[in-house]
């Protein structure tokens, strides 16, 4: 029910649909008990009574009852469609918005498929309660009222008989609603683990073949899929035990109607045309109560969908903008981390990091696979936030900073490069449309692209599949630094943004990176000593911690990890005699 509450923010909006919705579901009905009451008119007036000039009006009543039905049930559908779309598209766009203020940690713990299912299944659950529950829940309860109106004066007795087995049909469609709930639920549940099935499959494709495992999905998939069907079937199940049982009894009511009604016609107490009026009725006493379970149902449905959906509208961003947030319009790029810890659930991954960069220069971070070098520079566009310690931007503290103004300072090169189903240069300049190309191209030079994008058949214009597919990897790299450069952001960071790529190339990106006429504050996550040894500093993390900093020469002096890691990468080119003639002494 409250998430019914919440949904009428929704509705209200369309208050003319929703009210002008119910106000023709009523006239339909209206409009649908005018033939039973002229059935009773033709048999009383025009065939017992003789009065064959009525038969005419009647007639035409009758037509123009049918025609006005079916006006009102053509409106009523207008009204309810344009409801129901309208909150959808509504409902849709501002969890897609939502999505987009969510923080990263929220995707990393739901799944793209689960996703995907609250945009469309959920979606379409709560589309159909206003599209198609709202006619039926209206019709069902306006039926019983004015057919009752209409038939209790002319016989209460034959009311009551003809309501005799509603409670029963109720009643079993009602146990129909409870069992059917639970079991409708695990096949919203089983359709999302399908969905994110197929999605996962789908996207890793390649390492499915690589690895030889479309045998595996394919029994993974048939696995979901039987489930999926096995909680269809189980729902069919349930509503062909209780479905017959129903029918039954709404027979049995005409049947009692039949019985009773005829005695009463041959007692003389209600007439031949008051027992047909009864009898044209009776569906429309019958057919709410078969229908309570079908509207129990969807309503259970759809609050249980509309639940999902507000779940996500109301998970709030775990990054905040302040109350009183500070704008930029640009930074100078002055970096401190002061004491900087940061945990993962119970896992640190680091401790006590500190360091100083000045504007405009370049900071390499180095370190094993998981030292923790990713979480390091996702804590400057706060992507994450530090659990102790504070991260500083010229001087204050980020989380003071408004969050769109802080992430416009920085552009960020990451590991796993994403490149979007468009042209090259719409992707270089993606999030600014109608960019200069002459920019695009520059930015396409300093990050040694253009050559390659030039020999494209149609060059900058060429569209690149999903993911950048039909890029090589070191391709895709080039694009998306030429992506982050464009922004012309004053803290720039790459990380592990050259590693596809040959070290001349890399060698030539760092040079044009450094002849910039606004040098950015670069931060550099590589591996290669060939990649950082210009940086004016580096440092290396070990376990979240900062073990060594240093320049180049400073660290081989040091004689630590970087000049293990040297000796290790130039052990083909240089001995140790050579270095420690060159740099130790
Ligand atoms: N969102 C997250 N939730 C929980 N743990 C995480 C998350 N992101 C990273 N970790 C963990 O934090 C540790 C450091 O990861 P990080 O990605 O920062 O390492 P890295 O030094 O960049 O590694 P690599 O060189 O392999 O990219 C790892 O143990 C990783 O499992």
């Amino acid at each position: 029910m409250r998430e019914l509450k919440k949904l009428w923010i929704y509705v209200k909006k369309y208050k003319l649909f929703f009210f002008g919705g119910l106000f023709f579901i009523i006239l339909n009905v209206i409009f649908s008990m005018i033939p039973g009451y002229l059935n009773r008119r033709i048999i009383d007036d025009v065939i017992n009574g003789q009065q064959m000039e009525l038969l005419f009006t009647f007639l035409v009543t009758y037509i123009a009852a049918n025609f006005l039905r079916a006006a009102a049930i053509m409106i009523q559908r207008f009204f309810t469609e344009s409801l129901s779309q309208n909150l959808l598209r509504d409902l849709k766009q501002d969890l897609y918005d939502h999505l987009q203020r969510l923080s990263f940690n929220f995707f990393n713990n739901n799944r793209t498929g689960e996703l995907m299912s609250r945009m469309t299944g959920d979606m379409e659950a709560v589309r159909m309660l206003f599209a198609d529950g709202m006619i039926q829940f209206t019709r069902a309860i306006f039926y019983i009222v004015f057919v009752m109106a209409v038939l209790i004066p002319e016989s209460l007795k034959l009311s009551l008989v003809s309501l005799a087995l509603s409670p029963l049909i109720g009643f079993f469609a009602y146990r129909l609603g409870v069992r059917i709930k639970p079991i409708f639920r695990q096949v919203r549940r089983q359709y999302s683990d399908l969905n994110s099935t197929v999605q996962e499959n789908i996207s890793g494709i390649r390492i499915v073949k690589a690895f030889h495992q479309q045998c595996y999905e394919m029994e993974k998939f048939d696995e979901e899929n039987n489930n999926y069907f096995t909680k269809n079937y189980n729902a069919a199940k349930i509503w062909s035990k209780y479905f017959p049982i129903m029918e039954f009894l709404g027979g049995m009511s005409t049947v009692l109607l039949l019985f009773y009604g005829g005695r009463l016609v041959i007692e003389g107490e209600i007439t031949l045309g008051i027992w047909m009026q009864f009898n044209s009725y009776l569906w429309m006493l019958i057919m709410p109560m078969r229908m309570i379970g079908h509207i129990v149902n969807m309503f259970s449905r759809t609050s249980a969908s509309a639940e999902r959906i507000f779940n996500i509208l109301e998970t709030e961003p775990e990054i905040k903008n302040k109350k009183k947030a500070v704008h930029i319009d640009r930074v100078k790029g002055e970096i401190e981390f002061k004491n900087v810890s940061l945990s993962y659930g119970d896992e640190d991954i680091l401790k006590n990091v500190s360091f100083h960069a000045e504007p405009g220069e370049t900071i390499a971070v180095m370190g094993a696979t998981g030292s923790g070098k990713s979480s390091l520079i996702n804590l400057i566009p706060r992507y994450y936030e530090p659990t102790d310690g504070q991260v500083l931007i010229d001087g204050i503290d980020n989380r003071d900073y408004d969050l769109r103004d802080l992430r416009s300072q920085v552009s960020i090169v990451m590991q796993d490069v994403f490149l979007f189903s468009e042209t090259i240069a719409s992707n270089i300049a993606y999030g600014q449309p109608g960019l200069d190309l002459e920019k695009i191209k520059r930015a396409a030079d300093i990050s040694s692209a253009r050559n390659f994008i030039e020999e494209m058949e149609s060059g900058f214009e060429e569209v690149i599949g999903e993911r950048g597919m039909g890029l090589s990897g070191g391709q895709k790299q080039r694009v998306s630094i030429a992506r982050a450069i464009v922004e012309e952001s004053p803290i720039l960071i790459l990380d592990d943004a050259t590693s596809a790529v040959d070290m001349e190339t890399e060698h030539q990106i760092q040079q044009a990176l450094e002849a910039m006429d606004q040098r950015s504050t670069l931060f550099l996550i590589a591996h290669r000593i060939s990649s950082v040894r210009n940086a004016d500093q580096i440092l290396i993390l070990d376990h979240g911690e900062i073990i060594e900093r240093g320049t180049h020469e400073e660290l081989i002096k040091n004689k630590g990890q970087y000049y293990t890691m040297f000796k290790e990468q130039y052990k083909e080119v240089i001995d140790e005699k050579e270095i420690e003639e060159r740099w130790v002494k």
